[in-house]
C-alpha cells in the first residue's frame, strides 16, 4: 500500500527516524521540511527523501504520518500550520522532549483525534542531520503518548510502526512523561552543565582541573556537549516539573553535606553502597519486552575465512543455524558477528563452545 511519511526539521532525531523508515519500508515516500537547506540538499542527494518542501505546503497532503522534530516550541508553533494537511488517515506526531505544552496546544487547536505525542528515549551529544542513523532508535525505548481523543485503532497502527522500525514502544500519559523525563533526562543535564561551569569557574590559573579531569567526570558531564537551543526549549517547557525536582534533588545534596560534614562513616558507606546496588540494577540494554532471539555475538578476527571458521565449528557440533551476519548497532557500532539459533538451549551451548576456541562472546 502505498504511503506518504512527512518530516518538519531532520536534524539528529528526525533524520534517524526517517532512515529508519527508508531501512525497513523502501516503497515509502518521505518529504521533509528544514529550515536549513543544506540539510535538505543533502537527504536528497543521499536518496533519503523524496521531495523537499521550500514550506509547510500541499506537499504534505495525504501523508500517514507526520513527524515535528524540530526543537520543542517550534513544534508546538507549526501545529496551527500543518493542522490543515491533517486528515482522517493521517496520524500527527512529535518527537520533542516535553509533552504538556503540544498537547496543550493539540487539545486548543482541536486536533486531539489526530495527535499522539512520541519521544524515543534515544540520542546523543550529537547533533544535526550528519550524525543521524537508523540505528539510532534501534532497541530504544520510544515513548507514545496518545491524546484523549485519538482511536485506540490509531495508537495501536503507531505501536506496530513503531516496533517495525524496531524501536520498543511505551504507552504513557504526557503529564507521567514529562514528570519522568524531567528526573531521568532533564535533571541530569542540568546537574552535567552546571558542574562543567563550576569545573571552569573554580579551575586554579593553571587550569589543573581541567588537565587532570578524568574517566569519572568525564562519563558524567558527556551529555553537557549537547545542543543549548534543544536543552533551552525543554527548560522552557518543562519548568514547574524541573523547578520541583530540583528543589527536590538540592536536599538531597544538603543531606549529602551534612553526611559529610559529621564525618558519618555509616552513612557515607549507605551512600555509596545503597547507590550502587540500584545502579547495578538498572537494565544494560533496554531490550525488555521485545520478543527473545536466541543468539551470541562474538568478535571475529577480521580476515578471510572468518566466518567460515565459526560455522564450521558449529557445524560440527551439530548446533544449526538459523541466521548469520555481521551487524552494526548502539552497542556494538565497531561490528560484531551475530549468530541466531532455534532455541535456547542450542545458542547457550555455542556459547560455551566458542569461548573454548578463545572468542569473546556477548550474550545478550
Ligand atoms: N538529541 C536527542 O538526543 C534527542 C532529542 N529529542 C527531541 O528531538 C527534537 C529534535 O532534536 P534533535 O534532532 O536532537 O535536534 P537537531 O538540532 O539535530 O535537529 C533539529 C532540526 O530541526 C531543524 N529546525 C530547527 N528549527 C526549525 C524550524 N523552526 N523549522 C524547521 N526546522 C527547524 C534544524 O535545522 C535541524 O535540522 C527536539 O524536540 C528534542 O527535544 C528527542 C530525543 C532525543
Ligand atoms: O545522550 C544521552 O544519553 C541522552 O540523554 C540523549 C537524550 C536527550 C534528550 C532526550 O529527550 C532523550 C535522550
Amino acid at each position: 500500500m502505498y504511503h506518504k511519511i512527512g518530516f518538519i526539521g531532520l536534524g539528529l532525531i528526525g533524520g534517524s527516524i526517517a532512515k529508519a523508515v527508508r531501512q525497513y519500508f523502501p516503497d515509502y515516500e518521505i518529504i521533509a521540511f528544514d529550515k536549513n537547506r543544506e540539510t535538505l540538499a543533502l537527504a536528497t542527494q543521499e536518496s533519503l527523501i523524496h521531495v523537499a518542501a521550500t514550506s509547510i505546503d500541499d506537499n504534505f497532503k495525504g501523508c500517514s504520518y507526520i513527524f515535528l522534530c524540530a526543537p520543542v516550541s517550534y513544534n508546538t508553533a507549526y501545529l496551527k500550520q500543518i493542522a490543515g494537511y491533517v486528515d482522517d488517515g493521517c496520524i500527527l506526531t512529535d518527537v520533542g522532549s516535553v509533552k504538556t505544552n503540544i498537547h496543550e496546544e493539540v487539545e486548543a487547536l482541536g486536533l486531539e483525534e489526530h495527535f499522539i505525542g512520541g519521544h524515543p528515549m534515544a540520542g546523543s551529544e550529537k547533533s544535526g542531520y550528519v550524525n543521524s542513523k537508523a540505528m539510532l532508535i534501534e532497541n530504544a525505548y520510544y515513548v507514545l503518548t496518545p491524546s484523549a481523543k485519538v482511536p485506540e485503532e490509531k495508537t495501536e497502527r503507531y505501536r506496530k510502526f513503531v516496533e517495525a522500525l524496531k524501536a520498543i514502544p511505551v504507552i504513557l500519559s504526557y503529564k507521567e512523561h514529562d514528570y519522568v523525563t524531567g528526573t531521568i533526562s532533564h535533571l541530569p543535564h542540568i546537574i552535567a552543565s552546571s558542574l562543567v561551569n563550576f569545573v571552569r569557574d573554580t579551575d586554579t590559573e593553571e587550569e589543573m582541573m581541567k588537565q587532570l579531569a578524568a574517566g569519572g567526570f568525564k562519563d558524567i558531564t558527556r551529555i553537557a556537549s549537547s545542543s543549548p537551543t534543544m536543552w533551552q526549549h525543554i527548560c522552557l517547557k518543562n519548568k514547574e516539573n524541573i523547578s520541583r525536582i530540583l528543589e527536590d534533588y538540592i536536599a538531597t545534596l544538603q543531606e549529602a553535606k551534612r553526611t559529610v560534614d559529621a564525618g558519618d562513616e555509616r552513612g557515607l558507606y549507605h551512600l555509596f553502597d545503597s547507590s550502587r546496588s540500584y545502579r547495578n540494577s538498572i537494565p544494560e540494554s533496554s531490550a525488555g519486552p521485545i520478543k527473545k532471539a536466541f543468539a551470541v555475538y562474538c568478535d571475529i578476527i577480521d580476515e578471510a575465512g572468518g566466518i567460515a571458521a565459526i560455522a564450521t565449528i558449529l557445524a560440527s557440533n551439530n548446533l544449526n543455524i538459523k541466521n548469520i551476519g555481521i551487524v552494526h548497532n548502539r552497542e556494538f557500532e565497531e561490528g560484531v558477528l551475530r549468530i541466531e539459533f532455534y532455541d535456547e538451549v542450542s545458542s547457550s551451548r555455542a556459547a560455551d563452545l566458542l569461548q573454548k576456541f578463545r572468542y569473546i562472546v556477548y550474550e545478550r
